[in-house]
């Protein structure tokens, strides 16, 4: 099995307080990979330093056989790495349509163009209106992004980052303040656009990550505390005693 993304023990310290760990992941090329844990353990720091908005203060990170600690973050989104809701951030005077564009333009021009030929245009927009399609957003093309109901902007968002070819997609808790039908919705979302890429997300719905991920990696104050299916962490009693006394909750999915 192959892997397409492995840290090699990651440390991060803000002034002497150890955020992240001495943290060794690996995550499978093709798989959903959740990265869960209580408040404060360390998830968001993980993906800051995946994506390099952090440098660690220990460590290596490898994607796709090759040592990426020292790239730039645009690097990175070229080779295939790409942080939804954060590099592909939403323009929220722009409709859909357009957001979608942009990214577009973004992965295959090197400078913003503020005129593009029509032709141009027009093969553009045909594509976004595609992206739009898999991400069955295509009845909100013409709605300004601002104008859309919560629980659809996440998935203009997964939409602009698919605009960017990634191979492994960072998905910062992509279901987050959500209710239930939107929940089931993006969940559906992720595991369709989770064909022929790989998927790592950090998320705190247990639904949602019993329900599509391959496996779990739970990080506690900072140290990988397990590793494995869902079926094995959640019945590991480290994992359950980690979760006692946090706010955050380690609902049951069976
Ligand atoms: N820039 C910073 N300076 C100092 N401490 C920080 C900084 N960023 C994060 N921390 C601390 O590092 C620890 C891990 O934070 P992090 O946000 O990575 O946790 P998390 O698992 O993502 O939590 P949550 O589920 O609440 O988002 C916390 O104790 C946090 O206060």
């Amino acid at each position: 099995m192959t892997h397409i993304l492995e840290t090699v023990g990651l440390c991060k310290e803000f002034r002497g307080f150890r955020a992240v760990d001495d943290v060794s992941l690996r995550v499978r090329e093709g798989d959903i990979h959740a990265l869960i844990g209580p408040n404060g353990a360390g998830k968001t720091t993980v993906f800051n330093l995946l994506t390099k908005f952090l440098s660690p203060s220990a460590g290596r990170i490898v994607f796709d056989g090759r040592d990426i600690t020292r790239e730039k973050p645009a690097a990175l989104a070229r080779q295939g790495m790409v942080r939804s809701f954060q590099i592909s951030a939403t323009f929220p005077h722009l409709t859909v349509l357009e957001n979608v564009r942009v990214a577009l333009q973004r992965r295959h021009a090197p400078t913003y163009a503020f005129w593009l030929p029509g032709s141009v245009l027009s093969r553009l927009d045909a594509r976004a209106m595609d992206l739009l399609e898999q991400v069955d957003m295509q009845d909100f093309a013409q709605t300004k992004a601002a104008d859309l109901p919560y629980g659809r902007k996440r998935s203009v968002e997964i939409a602009t980052t698919l605009a960017m070819e990634p191979r492994l997609m960072l998905l910062d808790e992509p279901t987050q303040g959500m209710g239930h039908e939107d929940v089931e919705r993006v969940t559906q979302l992720i595991k369709r656009v989770s064909a022929g890429r790989t998927i790592l997300m950090v998320e705190h719905n247990m639904k949602v990550v019993a329900g599509i991920c391959d496996r779990i990696s739970v990080l506690q104050r900072g140290a990988l505390l397990a590793e494995g299916t869902y079926a094995e962490v959640s019945a590991d009693p480290r994992v359950l005693e980690a979760y006692m006394g946090s706010e955050t909750e380690l609902e049951g999915a069976h």
